[in-house]
């Protein structure tokens, strides 16, 4: 239903809506039944009939307590109930980004992007997939550029060097497959051939594998085919090949994770995909080493589809996988933010009619389908999945925030020159790459800024709370109207002024005429005076509203920074701690070596001064078993070592007194003896001291004595 506007045209009509990162577009649903609901958003009339509107008012219910606002606001274009999807891909810029993602000829392309945001179950996965008996932007787009880019594209089933060349090319650690190798390990449970081409003329694609068990397969004949695009016309770069590879992720929890990983396609029964789901390895988003200046989703699945029913198997299937649960709001309701991504490979072909192949450049279209805001009440959710609802509508506020600020700089309106994307991975994900480090405008990248397209929906009928929330931060522009409330002012000042009212004087004297003139000026005067009081305050109510409800976001985000601040300094304790330990542990090592080489050395070192002492000893006792021998052979062949005069006979030394005489070496023996007291001390001081320095763990040895003379001598040694 469309209504006259019900302020005068502003500056909102002048303001310049694309200079902002997002185009904002405004989708109504249909209702299915009005019955009982009071409609609150009304489309204002354009100037000239062949327009499309750009406002809409929104009128708080009849009953509203809170006395609020009539709100305007202003979108790149607003699509009524009645605009189907085909009227819509070709009216919100879809077809020039995705020529930009193609890229002009010779020349590389730029991304693009186009994301869905509203109220749960206010139409936008039916935008962007589209229902059974339509399809949604995806497949449409997805048509139009298999449709124009058939003849040049690389088919990687049947061309294994494109396909090497693209696993070279890809800068985001991908795992690339081609489609019939997915589809084939997903449906029939083969092994995946991670970035390896297909062997030419291989009979094993998915589309003419015969009958097997196949679980859940969608049949592309089953998938909608309405409406058509065969007469849309789009440019492309004819002296280029291209190649087009498909991707699927999700945000839940604010967690990256793959949807083409781990598909099971509904395999199992439910504890069974619950394990699986609970497997799942969370992404990063991230700069990688071929790609330093723009981040990505690193080691996602990647698969080359070089067909269009491929890429919608492909989709569907990781639409199979992707996170839903019933909610009280939607039936099937997106418990998470889903992507989409088109990576568009594209490299030179011929130059003047001859062949080359030049590197492959990329551009991605990301189609984002956004889990819908709620409120829990509405919603009737609890546990877990209020939880996710609670981390949804916070990525959503972040969002909203985020989108807000980038529509004010774009209008000059906004103090603040950058904008607080990485506050959650959804806006991380949507800003980084195109609005750089700073949340500025530059990127750090050669590369051309992407182009992005925001389709808000609604429910004129829905919730004028969740609603009007959305159409807030999400418009890019709005103003704020002082509803015409019938008030006792206008009432009264409406009211006949009664004779018995002007004459009422207790004196009963009649009142001159000219005296009803000027009590009713004064009177009108008064009305006048409460009617712009009145009016002050109601604007007054509204600003107080606005901030109460502005420092209620900011305690949340300011609660938020705080889990995160506390989050983040668990996070770094817990790492400086894992430091800390293998450093010590390693020092103990490097100090427990030390210990072992310098005791070893000891050992060593006292072992050659035994090995010097034993053989000395050695030497000295072969002299002087010698000498007994001699000496204890008497004449009649015993053995006695008693008395001089038993000495052996040498000629030499039975000369009595001379050298060898027996005084003699009863001297020297008792030097020998002296001496090997010493060393004897010695030896037991070494042993002790090498005793002491001993490490437990090793085990006492003891030195055998070399001969029966160290016995004999009563030394032992110990090592
Ligand atoms: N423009 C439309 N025309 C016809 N039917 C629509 C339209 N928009 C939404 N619907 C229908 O409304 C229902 C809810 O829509 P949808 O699932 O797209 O909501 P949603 O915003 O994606 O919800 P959620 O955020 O919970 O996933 C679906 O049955 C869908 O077919």
């Amino acid at each position: 239903m469309r209504r006259e506007s019900p302020v005068q045209p502003s500056i909102m009509e002048q303001s310049k809506p694309s200079a902002a990162l997002f185009d904002v577009y405004l989708r109504l649903r249909p209702s299915a039944s009005a019955a009982g609901k009071e409609r609150f958003l009304d489309v204002e009339e354009t100037r000239h009939a062949h327009q499309l509107p750009t406002h809409i008012t929104i009128k708080p219910p009849a009953d509203d307590k809170r006395k609020r606002a009539i709100e305007r606001f202003g979108f790149t274009r607003v699509f009524e109930e009645r605009c189907g999807q085909r009227e819509l891909l070709e009216n919100i810029g879809i077809l020039p980004i995705l020529e930009g993602v193609l890229g002009q000829p010779g020349r590389e392309g730029r991304d693009g992007l186009l994301a869905t945001l509203g109220v749960t179950g206010s139409g936008k996965s039916h935008t962007i997939l589209g229902s059974k008996s339509q399809r949604g932007i995806t497949q449409l787009t997805l048509d139009v550029l298999y449709q124009h880019t058939a003849p040049t594209l690389v088919d990687a089933d049947y061309s294994p060097s494109a396909f090497s060349s693209l696993c070279q090319a890809d800068v985001s650690e991908g795992h690339l497959l081609t489609a019939s190798n997915f589809l084939d390990s997903i449906y029939y449970g083969g092994d995946v051939s991670y970035s390896r081409a297909a062997t030419p003329g291989m009979e094993t694609s998915f589309m003419s594998m015969p009958a097997g068990p196949r679980r859940n397969i969608p049949r592309v004949s089953n998938l909608a085919n309405h409406p058509s695009v065969d007469d849309i016309e789009i440019a492309i770069d004819r002296d280029a090949e291209y190649a087009v590879v498909v991707s699927m992720y999700e945000v839940h929890n604010d967690r990256i994770y793959d949807l083409l990983a781990s598909s099971s396609s509904g395999a199992g029964n439910k504890q069974q995909q619950q394990q699986q789901q609970a497997k799942r390895r969370a992404l990063l988003f991230k700069s990688t080493e071929k790609s330093p200046d723009r981040k990505v989703v690193a080691g996602l699945k990647k698969v080359v589809c070089s067909t269009l029913e491929d890429a919608l198997l492909v989709l569907e299937t990781g639409l199979t996988e992707r996170r839903v649960a019933g909610t009280g709001s939607n039936a099937v309701s997106s418990r998470s933010h889903g992507f989409f991504n088109i990576e568009v490979k594209k490299r030179a072909r011929s130059t003047r009619g001859i062949p080359v192949s030049g590197p492959w450049t990329s551009s991605t279209f990301t189609i984002v389908d956004l889990a819908g805001s709620e409120r829990a009440r509405a919603a009737k959710t609890a546990g877990a999945t209020l939880a996710e609802a609670g981390k949804i509508n916070e990525s959503l506020m972040y969002l909203g925030q985020c989108m807000q600020l980038q529509a004010d700089q774009a209008q000059g309106l906004a103090n603040a020159n950058v904008v607080p994307f990485r506050q959650c991975k959804l806006t991380e994900l949507l800003f980084s790459n195109s609005l750089g480090a700073t949340g500025g405008k530059e990127t750090g990248s050669k590369k051309a800024p992407q182009k992005a397209v925001m389709i808000v929906t609604a429910d004129p009928l829905g919730d004028y709370n969740a609603t009007g929330q959305i159409l807030r931060y999400s418009a890019l522009a709005r103003e704020v109207t002082v509803p015409r409330v019938p008030s006792v002012t206008s009432q009264i000042g409406s009211a006949p002024l009664m004779p018995s009212n002007l004459h009422g004087h207790p004196t009963g004297r009649a009142t001159p005429s000219n005296n009803t003139a000027a009590v009713q000026e004064e009177l009108e005067q008064a009305l006048a005076t409460i009617a712009s009081l009145r009016s002050e305050l109601e604007v007054s109510q509204l600003l107080l509203q606005e901030e109460t409800q502005r420092r209620q976001d900011a305690e949340t985000s300011w609660k938020v920074a705080e889990t995160r601040i506390d989050e983040v300094e668990a996070e770094v304790r817990e790492e400086m701690w894992e430091e800390f330990e293998s450093r010590l542990a390693m020092e103990q090592r490097r100090w427990r070596a030390a210990r072992d080489a310098e005791m070893d050395a000891q050992d060593q070192h006292l072992d050659r001064k035994l090995e010097v002492l034993t053989q000395g000893m050695t030497i000295y006792e072969d002299e002087t078993a010698e000498k007994e021998n001699l000496e204890g052979v008497d004449g009649d062949g015993d053995s006695d070592a008693e008395g001089a005069d038993d000495l052996p006979t040498n000629p030499e030394r039975s000369k009595a007194n001379g050298p060898w005489g027996p005084n003699t070496d009863v001297a020297r023996l008792a030097e020998v003896e002296a001496e090997n007291a010493v060393l004897r001390e010695k030896v037991a001081n070494a042993g002790r001291a090498k005793e002491t320095q001993r490490s437990p763990s090793k085990k006492m040895r003891v030195l055998k004595t070399p001969s029966k003379g160290w016995r004999g001598s009563g030394v032992e040694l110990w090592e």
